[in-house]
Protein backbone atom coordinates (compact mmCIF):
# COMPACT_ATOMS: atom_id res chain seq x y z
CA UNK A 1 0.00 0.00 0.00
CA UNK A 2 1.35 3.48 -0.85
CA UNK A 3 1.78 6.11 1.87
CA UNK A 4 -1.18 8.00 0.42
CA UNK A 5 -3.43 4.90 0.49
CA UNK A 6 -2.36 4.27 4.04
CA UNK A 7 -3.14 7.84 5.14
CA UNK A 8 -6.51 7.78 3.36
CA UNK A 9 -7.41 4.47 5.08
CA UNK A 10 -6.82 6.11 8.48
CA UNK A 11 -8.76 9.20 7.42
CA UNK A 12 -11.73 7.02 6.44
CA UNK A 13 -11.70 5.29 9.85
CA UNK A 14 -11.71 8.61 11.71
CA UNK A 15 -14.40 9.89 9.36
CA UNK A 16 -16.67 6.93 10.16
CA UNK A 17 -16.59 7.94 13.85
CA UNK A 18 -17.59 11.54 13.05
CA UNK A 19 -20.31 10.42 10.64
CA UNK A 20 -21.80 8.24 13.36
CA UNK A 21 -21.81 11.20 15.76
CA UNK A 22 -23.11 13.85 13.32
CA UNK A 23 -25.38 12.74 10.49
CA UNK A 24 -24.95 14.48 7.13
CA UNK A 25 -28.40 16.06 7.45
CA UNK A 26 -27.33 17.81 10.68
CA UNK A 27 -24.17 19.10 9.02
CA UNK A 28 -26.15 20.42 6.07
CA UNK A 29 -28.54 22.17 8.44
CA UNK A 30 -25.58 23.79 10.21
CA UNK A 31 -24.48 25.41 6.92
CA UNK A 32 -27.27 27.97 7.24
CA UNK A 33 -25.56 29.53 10.27
CA UNK A 34 -22.03 29.68 8.86
CA UNK A 35 -20.33 32.86 7.64
CA UNK A 36 -20.14 32.95 3.81
CA UNK A 37 -16.84 31.71 2.37
CA UNK A 38 -14.10 34.31 1.86
CA UNK A 39 -12.61 34.56 -1.63
CA UNK A 40 -8.80 34.22 -1.74
CA UNK A 41 -8.48 34.70 -5.51
CA UNK A 42 -8.11 38.51 -5.69
CA UNK A 43 -5.19 38.38 -3.26
CA UNK A 44 -3.67 35.39 -5.06
CA UNK A 45 -3.93 37.14 -8.45
CA UNK A 46 -2.36 40.39 -7.19
CA UNK A 47 1.14 41.20 -8.49
CA UNK A 48 4.03 39.52 -6.73
CA UNK A 49 4.12 36.32 -4.71
CA UNK A 50 1.44 35.39 -2.18
CA UNK A 51 1.96 33.04 0.73
CA UNK A 52 -0.42 30.35 1.89
CA UNK A 53 0.89 29.83 5.40
CA UNK A 54 0.32 26.49 7.04
CA UNK A 55 -0.49 25.43 10.60
CA UNK A 56 1.34 22.09 10.75
CA UNK A 57 2.49 20.25 13.88
CA UNK A 58 4.03 17.17 12.37
CA UNK A 59 4.18 15.14 9.18
CA UNK A 60 4.86 11.55 8.14
CA UNK A 61 8.13 12.57 6.50
CA UNK A 62 9.57 14.94 9.11
CA UNK A 63 7.92 13.78 12.34
CA UNK A 64 7.53 16.47 15.00
CA UNK A 65 7.78 20.03 13.66
CA UNK A 66 6.24 22.33 16.30
CA UNK A 67 3.88 22.04 19.28
CA UNK A 68 1.58 24.95 18.33
CA UNK A 69 -0.41 24.85 21.60
CA UNK A 70 -2.65 27.69 20.35
CA UNK A 71 -3.01 27.77 16.55
CA UNK A 72 -4.77 31.15 16.70
CA UNK A 73 -1.54 32.79 17.90
CA UNK A 74 0.31 31.45 14.87
CA UNK A 75 -2.58 32.34 12.54
CA UNK A 76 -2.61 35.95 13.76
CA UNK A 77 1.13 36.12 13.18
CA UNK A 78 0.65 34.84 9.62
CA UNK A 79 -2.13 37.36 9.02
CA UNK A 80 0.05 40.21 10.30
CA UNK A 81 2.70 39.17 7.75
CA UNK A 82 0.20 39.44 4.90
CA UNK A 83 -0.64 35.78 4.24
CA UNK A 84 -3.07 35.36 1.32
CA UNK A 85 -4.61 32.33 3.01
CA UNK A 86 -3.94 30.14 6.02
CA UNK A 87 -3.81 26.39 5.56
CA UNK A 88 -4.90 24.39 8.58
CA UNK A 89 -4.08 20.69 8.58
CA UNK A 90 -7.09 18.85 9.99
CA UNK A 91 -5.79 15.30 9.58
CA UNK A 92 -5.25 13.89 13.08
CA UNK A 93 -3.16 10.73 12.91
CA UNK A 94 -0.16 11.83 10.86
CA UNK A 95 -0.29 15.61 11.05
CA UNK A 96 -1.71 16.22 14.54
CA UNK A 97 -4.44 18.54 13.29
CA UNK A 98 -8.18 18.81 13.87
CA UNK A 99 -11.32 20.58 12.75
CA UNK A 100 -11.19 22.27 16.16
CA UNK A 101 -7.96 23.97 15.04
CA UNK A 102 -9.70 25.11 11.86
CA UNK A 103 -12.73 26.51 13.69
CA UNK A 104 -10.53 28.39 16.15
CA UNK A 105 -8.31 29.86 13.43
CA UNK A 106 -11.27 30.86 11.26
CA UNK A 107 -12.77 32.81 14.16
CA UNK A 108 -9.47 34.53 14.99
CA UNK A 109 -8.57 36.07 11.61
CA UNK A 110 -10.08 37.64 8.48
CA UNK A 111 -7.77 35.71 6.13
CA UNK A 112 -9.36 32.91 4.06
CA UNK A 113 -8.79 29.45 5.57
CA UNK A 114 -7.89 26.28 3.67
CA UNK A 115 -8.92 22.91 5.05
CA UNK A 116 -5.83 20.79 4.39
CA UNK A 117 -6.81 17.15 4.59
CA UNK A 118 -7.28 14.04 2.53
CA UNK A 119 -10.77 14.70 1.22
CA UNK A 120 -12.40 11.72 -0.47
CA UNK A 121 -16.10 12.09 0.38
CA UNK A 122 -18.85 14.70 0.12
CA UNK A 123 -19.26 14.54 3.87
CA UNK A 124 -15.77 15.99 4.36
CA UNK A 125 -16.48 18.86 1.95
CA UNK A 126 -19.69 19.80 3.79
CA UNK A 127 -17.93 19.33 7.12
CA UNK A 128 -15.20 21.73 5.94
CA UNK A 129 -17.71 24.47 5.12
CA UNK A 130 -19.68 23.86 8.32
CA UNK A 131 -16.41 24.39 10.25
CA UNK A 132 -15.88 27.66 8.37
CA UNK A 133 -13.38 26.62 5.69
CA UNK A 134 -13.11 28.99 2.71
CA UNK A 135 -10.99 26.65 0.61
CA UNK A 136 -10.55 22.90 0.41
CA UNK A 137 -7.67 20.87 -0.93
CA UNK A 138 -8.46 18.12 -3.42
CA UNK A 139 -5.54 15.78 -4.09
CA UNK A 140 -5.83 14.43 -7.63
CA UNK A 141 -3.78 11.35 -6.72
CA UNK A 142 -6.37 10.36 -4.11
CA UNK A 143 -9.42 10.62 -6.40
CA UNK A 144 -10.74 9.19 -9.64
CA UNK A 145 -12.05 11.66 -12.24
CA UNK A 146 -15.71 11.25 -11.25
CA UNK A 147 -15.05 11.89 -7.57
CA UNK A 148 -12.74 14.77 -8.37
CA UNK A 149 -15.47 16.44 -10.45
CA UNK A 150 -18.21 15.72 -7.91
CA UNK A 151 -16.24 17.04 -4.93
CA UNK A 152 -15.00 20.04 -6.91
CA UNK A 153 -18.55 20.96 -7.96
CA UNK A 154 -19.92 20.50 -4.46
CA UNK A 155 -17.23 22.73 -2.92
CA UNK A 156 -17.90 25.37 -5.58
CA UNK A 157 -21.65 25.23 -4.94
CA UNK A 158 -20.92 25.89 -1.27
CA UNK A 159 -18.95 28.98 -2.31
CA UNK A 160 -15.55 27.55 -1.52
CA UNK A 161 -12.43 27.79 -3.63
CA UNK A 162 -10.75 24.50 -4.50
CA UNK A 163 -6.99 24.05 -4.46
CA UNK A 164 -6.37 21.11 -6.79
CA UNK A 165 -3.09 19.35 -6.00
CA UNK A 166 -0.97 17.60 -8.62
CA UNK A 167 2.36 15.75 -8.50
CA UNK A 168 3.08 14.70 -12.06
CA UNK A 169 2.27 15.21 -15.74
CA UNK A 170 -0.74 12.90 -15.82
CA UNK A 171 -2.28 14.62 -12.80
CA UNK A 172 -1.70 18.03 -14.45
CA UNK A 173 -3.68 16.87 -17.46
CA UNK A 174 -6.54 15.80 -15.16
CA UNK A 175 -6.51 19.18 -13.36
CA UNK A 176 -6.61 20.98 -16.72
CA UNK A 177 -9.53 18.81 -17.90
CA UNK A 178 -11.36 19.73 -14.70
CA UNK A 179 -10.90 23.44 -15.51
CA UNK A 180 -9.44 24.13 -12.07
CA UNK A 181 -8.54 27.84 -11.65
CA UNK A 182 -6.19 27.20 -8.69
CA UNK A 183 -3.65 24.39 -8.92
CA UNK A 184 -0.93 23.45 -6.45
CA UNK A 185 2.10 21.49 -7.55
CA UNK A 186 3.33 19.45 -4.59
CA UNK A 187 7.06 18.84 -4.84
CA UNK A 188 6.77 15.99 -2.35
CA UNK A 189 6.54 12.60 -3.99
CA UNK A 190 3.67 10.81 -2.27
CA UNK A 191 5.25 7.41 -2.73
CA UNK A 192 8.73 8.14 -1.42
CA UNK A 193 7.92 11.36 0.53
CA UNK A 194 11.08 12.90 -0.95
CA UNK A 195 10.94 16.53 -2.09
CA UNK A 196 12.20 17.33 -5.59
CA UNK A 197 12.40 21.11 -5.90
CA UNK A 198 12.51 20.84 -9.71
CA UNK A 199 8.94 19.50 -9.79
CA UNK A 200 7.22 22.90 -10.00
CA UNK A 201 9.39 24.12 -12.86
CA UNK A 202 8.78 20.88 -14.75
CA UNK A 203 4.98 20.90 -14.39
CA UNK A 204 4.07 24.62 -14.44
CA UNK A 205 4.39 24.92 -18.27
CA UNK A 206 1.72 22.19 -18.61
CA UNK A 207 -0.88 24.40 -16.91
CA UNK A 208 -2.73 27.20 -18.76
CA UNK A 209 -1.52 30.80 -18.26
CA UNK A 210 -4.67 31.91 -16.46
CA UNK A 211 -4.42 29.16 -13.84
CA UNK A 212 -3.13 30.48 -10.51
CA UNK A 213 -0.20 28.19 -9.73
CA UNK A 214 0.96 27.39 -6.23
CA UNK A 215 4.34 25.84 -5.45
CA UNK A 216 3.89 23.49 -2.47
CA UNK A 217 6.44 21.88 -0.17
CA UNK A 218 10.14 22.40 0.38
CA UNK A 219 9.95 26.22 0.23
CA UNK A 220 12.20 27.69 2.94
CA UNK A 221 13.58 31.05 1.87
CA UNK A 222 12.67 34.16 -0.17
CA UNK A 223 15.15 32.88 -2.76
CA UNK A 224 13.13 29.66 -3.08
CA UNK A 225 10.04 31.84 -3.62
CA UNK A 226 11.84 33.91 -6.24
CA UNK A 227 12.85 30.81 -8.14
CA UNK A 228 9.25 29.54 -8.22
CA UNK A 229 7.92 32.97 -9.24
CA UNK A 230 10.32 32.94 -12.19
CA UNK A 231 8.98 29.48 -13.03
CA UNK A 232 5.40 30.83 -13.06
CA UNK A 233 4.19 30.57 -9.47
CA UNK A 234 1.76 33.16 -8.07
CA UNK A 235 1.88 31.67 -4.62
CA UNK A 236 3.80 29.32 -2.37
CA UNK A 237 2.36 27.03 0.30
CA UNK A 238 4.75 26.91 3.24
CA UNK A 239 4.56 24.82 6.39
CA UNK A 240 7.77 23.65 8.02
CA UNK A 241 9.82 26.80 7.44
CA UNK A 242 7.13 28.97 9.05
CA UNK A 243 6.18 26.82 12.03
CA UNK A 244 9.85 26.50 12.97
CA UNK A 245 10.63 30.20 12.50
CA UNK A 246 10.65 32.20 15.72
CA UNK A 247 9.34 35.19 13.77
CA UNK A 248 6.58 33.90 11.51
CA UNK A 249 5.24 37.37 10.71
CA UNK A 250 8.58 38.52 9.34
CA UNK A 251 9.05 35.21 7.54
CA UNK A 252 5.70 35.50 5.73
CA UNK A 253 6.37 39.14 4.90
CA UNK A 254 9.77 38.29 3.41
CA UNK A 255 8.16 35.73 1.08
CA UNK A 256 5.31 38.06 0.04
CA UNK A 257 5.44 40.37 -2.98
CA UNK A 258 8.51 38.72 -4.48
CA UNK A 259 8.65 39.52 -8.20
CA UNK A 260 6.06 42.34 -8.00
O1 LIG B 1 6.17 21.81 5.24
P1 LIG B 1 6.42 22.18 3.81
O2 LIG B 1 7.54 21.42 3.15
O3 LIG B 1 6.54 23.68 3.65
O4 LIG B 1 5.10 21.74 2.99
C1 LIG B 1 3.86 22.39 3.16
C2 LIG B 1 2.77 21.69 2.32
O5 LIG B 1 3.09 21.76 0.97
C3 LIG B 1 2.60 20.24 2.72
O6 LIG B 1 2.23 20.26 4.08
C4 LIG B 1 1.55 19.52 1.90
C5 LIG B 1 1.31 19.66 0.56
N1 LIG B 1 0.28 18.88 0.19
C6 LIG B 1 -0.16 18.20 1.26
C7 LIG B 1 -1.23 17.31 1.39
C8 LIG B 1 -1.48 16.81 2.61
C9 LIG B 1 -0.71 17.14 3.72
C10 LIG B 1 0.35 18.03 3.61
C11 LIG B 1 0.62 18.58 2.38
Amino acid sequence: MSVLDDIVAGVREDLAVREAATPLADLRAALADVDPARDPMPHLRAPGSSVISEVKRRSPSKGHLADIPDPTVLARAYEAGGAAAISVLTEQRRFGGSLEDLRAVRAAVETPILRKDFIVTEYQVIEARAAGADLVLLIVAALDDDDLRRLHDLASELGMTVLVEVHDEAECARAVALGAPLVGVNARNLKTLAVDVDTFGRLAPLLPDDVVKVAESGVFTPDDVKRHVLEGARAVLVGEALVKDGEPTAAVRAMTGVGA
